[in-house]
């Protein structure tokens, strides 16, 4: 019988593990400039030079094996084989970061104390060659006792020869019969020995690092470098308006094409009411926002690929220690920014419980993705497309204020929370600060391709399958002769019902309609009322409109404002609520959070409401 042979990447926090696990089992996990990208074990297959198989596990990175936070939990107890339903790894792969050696090596020694066949991957010796460092691998390997192997993951060099090296560490690991207790190392005296190491390990050093050290007095400036953060902000949701236009407004055209194309084929019926309706109208206007999701994403991408955006954690950490919180909870709540789920799973990397209690209770306060085309829908609808000088455009900063109000509105309830339920003490920040790297376009294009996979797949199954349920809704039972279809049906009834809840908040029946397939995804928002207006205009015999134009038509700028503002604050996922509870292990904070979050989106859109329509709007 051939055993299962199985090894585990292990090493410092950005040392390139997950990097190296691409490389080496051609999976796509995330990777990204900053500690803290992993956080939950992922297994893929390596194909040793013999043709056998490896299981080879990514990890969390980990500053040692007594863990301090619920990611590095993971490490400890997958190396040390304590995870349930998991074998122990025969083989440990250490990776280090070959130019930031003296950090990385306190934990190498750490683990190969712990006398199991252990590799090392002296990964990103480019960045050491580019800082000036030259190594010597074979001095390292004397001083550690194990085989070091010098590796690039990104370009894939050094592949072979550390698959080779995984290879022969296994058949040792075939007679190991050693007893896996976990002997006791002092971390001072690590610390000493990295150092030593560290420096017989670098045969010559020049001093290029300096350019690098002048960016950063420049970019973590106490005044500039918040000023170059905000600046950077607002090109980023300038360019998502400016730049998409073009695009979207193609696509739109091309739906209506479509729409118009199905009509004159199909016969009239149900089914073809159906598919212009439902699938074109409803999830054609979501489909339609692509191009903005993109650029955003071009944007994150780029900032996270640069080593900038663990520099605008490192600005943020001051802001965020005045709400009571550090800057660790700066990187889950900017991945939230995408979507609040891996946000909340990214608050494993923090140590302090109430902490973290408080940044899961906050992330869905950041703008996710999924709120793009609910935002770009009506801005574009109301807000006019005007110049307010030096080419800043008023559509962009109007979204620009959406992100700023969700980001408020978060650190407001953090100083909150702070202050009661989760009261504590702030704990400290540390974070390493990666090196600048130029993003490759390879791994941009990847990203993109993934995150607009990700929009289109949601598009064409959750935002589909629900759309077509409130089609059908809202098209039965028949209307009477004289009735409005909406009306009459099982939707148009229960919206009724709601609208006495929201129409204290400037809400109208078609928005109170929205909100409640717009649980499932809030995209679905867009798609509800595309679906709505398109049924209710075929019942009254007019020609479909794109949806600007319905929005117009049945709404008022204050109404708009109002709906904006609550989709702000509202937890319209059911994903969301579904992760808290596995993060908090219940239900108490999943309702808590429902609860307040939504007391916040009902005020939010009625002050807005009744704060335009005082004004005049
Ligand atoms: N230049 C260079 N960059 C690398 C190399 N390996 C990884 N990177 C980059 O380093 C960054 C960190 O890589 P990851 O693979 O996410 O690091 P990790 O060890 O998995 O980090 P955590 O998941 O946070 O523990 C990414 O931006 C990678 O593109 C390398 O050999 N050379
Ligand atoms: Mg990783």
């Amino acid at each position: 019988m051939t055993r299962l042979r199985t090894a585990a990447l292990v090493g410092n926090p950005n040392a390139g593990k997950s990097a190296l696990f691409n490389a080496l089992t051609g999976a796509r996990q995330k990777i990204a400039n900053y500690p803290g990208v992993t956080v939950e074990r992922k297994s893929g297959r390596l194909v040793l030079p013999s043709g056998e198989p490896v299981e080879l596990t990514d990890l969390p990175g980990s500053y040692g094996l007594d863990a301090t936070s619920p990611d590095e939990e993971v490490t400890a107890r997958v190396i040390m084989g304590r995870y349930p339903g998991e074998t122990m790894p025969e083989v440990l792969v250490v990776v280090l970061d070959a130019s930031n050696l003296e950090q990385h090596l306190v934990f190498a020694q750490e683990v190969i104390a712990l006398g199991r066949p252990t590799v090392v991957a002296l990964n990103m010796v480019d960045l050491a060659e580019r800082d000036g460092l030259v190594l010597d691998p074979a001095a390292l390997a004397q001083a550690l006792g194990v085989p070091v192997i010098p590796t690039v993951a990104v370009r894939r060099r050094g592949l072979d020869e550390l698959a080779a090296a995984i290879a022969s560490a296994e058949a040792r690991a075939a007679t190991d019969h050693a007893d896996h207790h976990r002997p006791f190392t002092d971390l001072t005296e690590r610390r000493v020995t990295a150092q030593a190491m560290a420096r017989a390990a670098i045969v010559s050093e020049t001093r290029q690092h300096r350019l690098h050290a002048r960016i950063d007095q420049v970019l973590l400036h106490p005044w500039i470098g918040p000023m170059i953060l905000f600046a950077l902000l607002f090109v980023v949701f300038q360019a998502v308006f400016a730049g998409a236009t073009p695009f979207a407004d193609g696509l739109e055209a091309a739906a209506g094409w479509l729409h118009d194309a199905v009509r004159d084929a199909m016969a009239p019926g149900l089914m073809r009411d159906l598919i212009t309706e439902g699938v074109i109208a409803g999830v054609g206007s979501v489909v339609v926002f692509l191009p903005q999701i993109v650029i955003l994403f071009f944007f994150i991408l780029a900032m996270e690929a640069s080593g900038y955006m663990a520099r605008a954690a490192f600005l943020m950490d001051r802001m965020m220690a005045g709400v009571g919180l550090s800057g660790r909870s700066f990187i889950p709540l900017l991945s939230s920014f995408a979507c609040a789920i891996p946000g909340i799973m990214a608050t494993r990397s923090i140590t302090d419980p109430k902490d973290r209690l408080t940044t899961i209770l906050i992330a869905p306060m950041m703008t996710c993705s999924a709120r793009l085309p609910v935002y770009a829908v009506i801005i574009a609808a109301f807000i006019p497309n005007r110049d307010v000088g030096f080419g800043v455009g008023l559509q962009g900063l109007v979204l620009l204020a959406l992100y700023v109000a969700g980001i408020v509105g978060a650190m407001l309830v953090a100083l909150l929370l702070r202050r009661s339920i989760t009261r504590g003490a702030a704990s400290g920040f540390i974070m390493e600060l990666p090196k600048y790297q130029m993003p490759r376009a390879k791994d941009l294009f990847i990203g993109l391709v993934q995150r607009a996979w990700i929009f289109l797949r949601r598009a064409g199954t959750i935002i589909f399958m629900v759309t077509v349920v409130l089609w059908l809704l809202l098209n039965f039972p028949r209307a009477q002769e004289g009735q409005d279809q909406v009306d009459a049906s099982i939707a148009g009834h229960i919206a009724n019902g709601l609208t006495v809840v929201v129409e204290p908040i400037g809400f109208n029946r078609d928005m109170a309609l929205a909100l409640i397939p717009a649980m499932a995804a809030r995209e679905v928002a867009v798609s509800s009322l595309a679906t709505t207006y398109a049924v209710a205009a075929a019942d009254e015999d007019q020609s479909a409109q794109q949806l600007g134009a319905q929005l117009k038509a049945h709404w008022t700028l204050p109404m708009a404002l109002a709906f904006l503002a609550w989709f702000v604050f509202a937890p319209q996922c059911m994903s969301t609520i579904a992760v808290t509870r596995r993060e908090t292990n219940g239900w108490k904070w999943p309702a808590f959070m429902l609860a307040y979050l939504f007391g916040l989106a009902y005020l939010a859109a009625g002050i807005t409401f009744w704060a335009a329509t005082a004004a005049g709007l």
